[in-house]
């Protein structure tokens, strides 16, 4: 008992409680579940082997309802869709007899669809084009469009499917099968006094006539509904209380000018007026029975306008309508309802054609854009409906106004009558086009599937198409060829490797497999496209470059020609600066105008040049050949003789320089001075003398020597120009230049010649001054120094330049000087005879001398002290004495110069020059600590 109690007793209570405030919920049992819920001792006793299997099977097996098919949009607009059979003319092969497609009277032109159907040949054809199918039924209200194979993209199949449809007509169905879906609950209601509206539409030869018409041995749905109108009006009570009239129109375009309406049941008269949607003047025929119907839409049909084209034997040229009214006389028991007109509208649309099938031309290319605008325009008004109610929110488009036809039938476009449109298609592949363009637009909803049937192709597709972005951005920018050959190898590698990775996974031991044949063909699609693209970008770097190098060849233009504009102004200046110093000292600085103008000239002549070969200036070798030469004669002092040169370095140069003075006075220093023009290259042989002697023994007579051998300058550059040079030559020292040429080994052999011969007899006769200076300018002319200028001017020319280009005065100093000069050369003998003699000191000295002296070296006037055979020291000068010398030069000139000076002839040249004593005093204190 004990026991007992003990074991009924509750167990002591545990150290720590835990108190579960919300405990957890359970789900509410189902009835179900409650009620087939085992007893606790059943589960208890239930064994492990006992729990039924997972009814996978029944699952499986179960089969799911197909989802519901989209409904028809709305009541007021229903679409159906009818496929035309694809062996059509197999049929007619079959009936060897040509007999008529409609009931009603045929067309002359349809003779010819009955010869065409007895060519075996053609009908081969048709045949072969309508094998295939591109469209199939997926059930009652949906079908799928498959492009055809020439159609696919690459590696990727896509399909069309078209659903929401009232009802699909498969190619099999018949007339009466159209009838009972689609028109006969229309005419339900037209009968009961509601307008509605019947359509075909579709693409030429599609069955749209066929459909609407029919023929005698299949009669369309006019017929059909014709018949049941009056076979329903017969059967009712009220019968006599409606009646029905007829009136069929047509509208089309006359040669492209614009929509034009025709009554096809009027009299010869038959063109309509048309104001906005309204027709007037349509004829209304009230029929009463069927024959009567039947008799009126022949006749309108042999109207209709027709045409033969390549899509269809006796295709429809115009939109056809035809209005069935049936009008109440009274109250109708039936529907108890008030009576009024409804109005059953039948619409065969001209069908979309495009050109190319048709092989329109001319008139019937207009008709066809007619035709094709009129369909567009009801599409569109189509789509804008179908979308407006399959959301109301959306605005309704409306495209109506577009065209006649659509005007006319606006109520039912905008959804306020009730409307039935059956859309007519081929299934051929060779109409996909057609079909295709025809569902996207007037079916109710519509998906694109895309099936990609090789996933790494359109994984390299998508890798290849940002690459070849890549390369376009690269010809944007400035890109060299190492660059893009280097993108290409990489592109190269890249591709080659994702084709060996495809192979891999293609699997190549697997010779069956298909998608060996596959990777082939994708490498060559991809180096086909690489090589593209790239020939591509190619195409467009050389093209850029091409632009560039046209730019700079036009900038280096140019800058060519201002350059020489520049040169030219220098030039010109420097020929003013010249003749206004001339003109101020009375000195003849016809040869420096000379030499300046001929420069100018040349530089014109050289710009021609250029322009006409560009060659470059830079690669110009220059030669310098510089002869200097100076006598001094006096005893007692030095007599410096300055000389001026002027360097071209911009081009060849050749210098020839010759100087010589002499002077004989013994108590004064006589200066001698002498004035060297460089001497270009292009060989401008320009021959003076200028002598001249003084014979004063009391008083310092400065007598100015000029004797140049000139070669004027091609490419004179007068920056270089103003470049200061002296040589100071004793007569024991002559500074001689720094490059002694060939002409200058010449002339100075000559006149070393000339010196010995002369020996014997100190007193030269004129000739042989004429005659050495004939040879100076000979050997000259012989290394080719003559200047292509000189010799298309001749001397006088030049002079003739000269003096237009000094200013008059300076001009009639120089004439008088060169007057002077020849004076001085025939008539002086003394004059000569010191002229020769310094030729010949100067041929001597120059003989003598043949050491290179550096050239831009200036001597001072210490060095004249120096013994002969001692080298001349050098001594340079810097830059700002230079100049300073040279204006001190040009000073001392003008000193001298300031002096009355009696000439030759006797004629004073004299240019006073007002000067102070202390500016006199300054000037000599220079050239004293300059040593000039
Ligand atoms: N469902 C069909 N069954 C048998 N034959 C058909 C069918 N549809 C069309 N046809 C035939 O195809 C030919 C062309 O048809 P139809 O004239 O009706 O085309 P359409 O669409 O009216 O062309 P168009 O717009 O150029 O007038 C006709 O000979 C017709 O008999």
């Amino acid at each position: 008992m004990e026991e007992k109690q003990k074991s009924l007793s509750p167990p002591p209570c545990p150290s720590t409680v835990t108190v579960r405030r919300n405990p957890p919920r359970r789900a509410r049992a189902t009835p179900y579940t409650t009620t087939t819920k085992p007893p606790l001792s059943s589960l208890a006793s239930a064994k492990p082997h006992d729990v039924p299997t997972f009814p996978i099977d029944e699952i499986l097996s179960i089969q799911i309802p197909q989802s519901e098919p989209k409904q028809a949009i709305a009541e007021s607009l229903k679409i159906f869709l009818r496929i035309k059979p694809l062996k059509t003319f197999t049929k007619v092969t079959t009936t060897t007899k040509s007999r008529p497609r409609n009931v009603w009277p045929q067309n002359p032109s349809k003779k010819n669809t009955a010869k065409e159907n007895r060519n075996p040949e053609i009908t081969k054809k048709v045949k072969k084009k309508d094998e295939e199918a591109c469209i199939t039924l997926n059930d009652s209200y949906s079908v799928t469009l498959t492009p055809p194979q020439s159609l696919q993209e690459l590696k990727r199949s896509k399909t069309e499917v078209y659903e929401g449809f009232s009802h699909v007509f498969p190619a099999d169905c018949s007339q009466n099968d159209v009838y009972d879906k689609m028109v006969q609950p229309l005419l339900e209601d037209f009968m009961k006094g509601k307008s509605g509206m019947l359509a075909a539409l579709g693409p030429s030869g599609s069955g749209k006539t066929h459909t609407v018409f029919g023929s005698l041995k299949d009669p369309g749905i006019v017929s059909i509904t014709l018949r049941q109108i009056f076979k329903k009006n017969d059967e009712s009570s009220s019968g006599s209380l409606r009646s029905f009239n007829l009136s069929i129109f047509e509208i089309c375009s006359e040669r492209g000018k614009g929509e034009k309406a025709y009554d096809l049941l009027g009299g010869e008269s038959s063109e309509l007026s048309v104001q906005q949607s309204t027709i007037r003047g349509l004829k209304e025929v009230p029929i009463q029975n069927l024959e009567e119907a039947e008799s009126l839409i022949g006749q309108a049909m042999l109207k209709r306008a027709t045409a033969t084209t390549n899509s269809n034997s006796q295709s429809s040229r115009s939109q056809c309508i035809i209005n069935i009214r049936a009008s109440c006389n009274g109250f109708s028991n039936e529907t108890k309802l008030q009576s009024s007109d409804a109005m059953l509208t039948i619409v065969d649309l001209a069908g979309a054609e495009r050109e190319k099938r048709t092989g329109n031309q001319g008139e019937r290319l207009v008709e066809s854009n007619f035709i094709n605008n009129t369909s567009m325009v009801f599409g569109q008004c189509l789509r804008s409906l179908l979308e407006y109610q399959k959301n109301r929110k959306k605005g309704l488009q409306k495209h109506h106004q577009n065209s006649l036809l659509t005007r006319y039938l606006r109520d039912y476009l905008e959804g306020k009558k009730r409307m039935a449109l059956i859309l007519t298609v081929k299934a051929g592949e060779e109409d996909y086009l057609d079909t295709s363009y025809l569902l996207r637009q007037a079916s109710p909803y519509m998906k694109i599937k895309f099936d990609n049937t090789e996933e790494p192709c359109n994984k390299r597709q998508l890798k290849t198409f940002p690459r070849a972005e890549k390369n376009k951005k690269i010809k944007l920018s400035a890109p060299k060829t190492s660059q893009i050959e280097e993108i290409f190898h990489g592109e190269r590698c890249q591709i080659s490797q994702e084709v060996n990775l495809q192979g891999k996974k293609a699997d190549p031991t697997d010779r069956s497999s298909p998608r060996l044949e596959h990777v082939a063909q994708d490498k060559n699609e991809r180096d086909h496209i690489i090589m593209r693209n790239f020939s591509r970008v190619l195409w467009n770097v050389l093209k850029q470059c091409n632009e560039k190098l046209k730019v700079a060849e036009g900038e280096i233009f140019t800058l060519k020609d201002s350059l020489r504009r520049e040169q030219l102004k220098s030039l010109g200046l420097e020929t003013e600066l010249i003749s206004l110093k001339s003109s101020c000292l009375a000195e003849p600085c016809i040869p420096e105008v000379e030499v300046i103008v001929n420069a100018k000239e040349l530089l014109e002549v050289d710009a021609a040049l250029t322009n006409e070969r560009n060659v470059d200036d830079d690669s110009c070798n220059l030669i310098k050949a510089r002869r200097e030469a100076g006598a001094e004669e006096s005893s007692e002092t030095p007599v410096p003789n300055v000389v001026r040169n002027a360097d071209d370095d911009s081009c060849n140069l050749i210098e020839a320089r010759r100087e010589a003075g002499s002077e004989e006075s013994s108590k004064s220093p006589v200066p001698n001075v002498v004035r060297n023009v460089d001497v270009d290259s292009c060989n401008l042989v320009n021959p003076r003398r200028e002598a001249s002697a003084e014979e004063s023994s009391e008083s310092p007579v400065p007598s100015k020597n000029v004797k140049d051998a000139e070669l004027v300058p091609c490419h004179l550059s007068s920056e270089n120009d103003a470049e200061p040079r002296q040589s100071v030559n004793s007569e024991g020292n002559v500074g001689i230049p720094s490059t002694i040429t060939h002409v200058e080994a010449e002339v100075t052999d000559f006149q070393r010649d000339q010196a010995i011969q002369n020996q014997d007899d100190p007193t030269p006769s004129p000739e042989q001054v004429e005659v050495s200076q004939d040879c100076i300018n000979s050997g000259l002319s012989n290394v080719q120094t003559k200047s292509a200028i000189s010799r298309r001017f001749p001397d006088s020319e030049k002079q003739e330049r000269n003096r237009r280009l000094l200013p008059a005065s300076s001009r009639s100093l120089t004439e008088e000087m060169n007057d002077l000069d020849i004076k001085d050369i025939q008539t002086e003998k003394q004059q000569v005879k010191t002229t020769k003699t310094r030729v010949q000191k100067k041929a001597v000295s120059i003989q003598g001398q043949e050491t290179e002296v550096p050239a831009r070296e200036a001597e001072p006037a210490s060095t004249k002290k120096q013994k002969n055979g001692q080298k001349p020291k050098r001594r340079l000068q810097p830059a700002s004495s230079v100049l300073l010398t040279r204006e001190i030069n040009t000073l001392e000139i003008e000193d001298d110069i300031a002096e009355p000076k009696v000439n030759r002839g006797g004629k004073k040249t004299t240019v006073s020059q007002p000067r102070s004593q202390g500016s006199v005093t300054l000037l000599r204190l220079l050239t004293n600590n300059l040593h000039l």
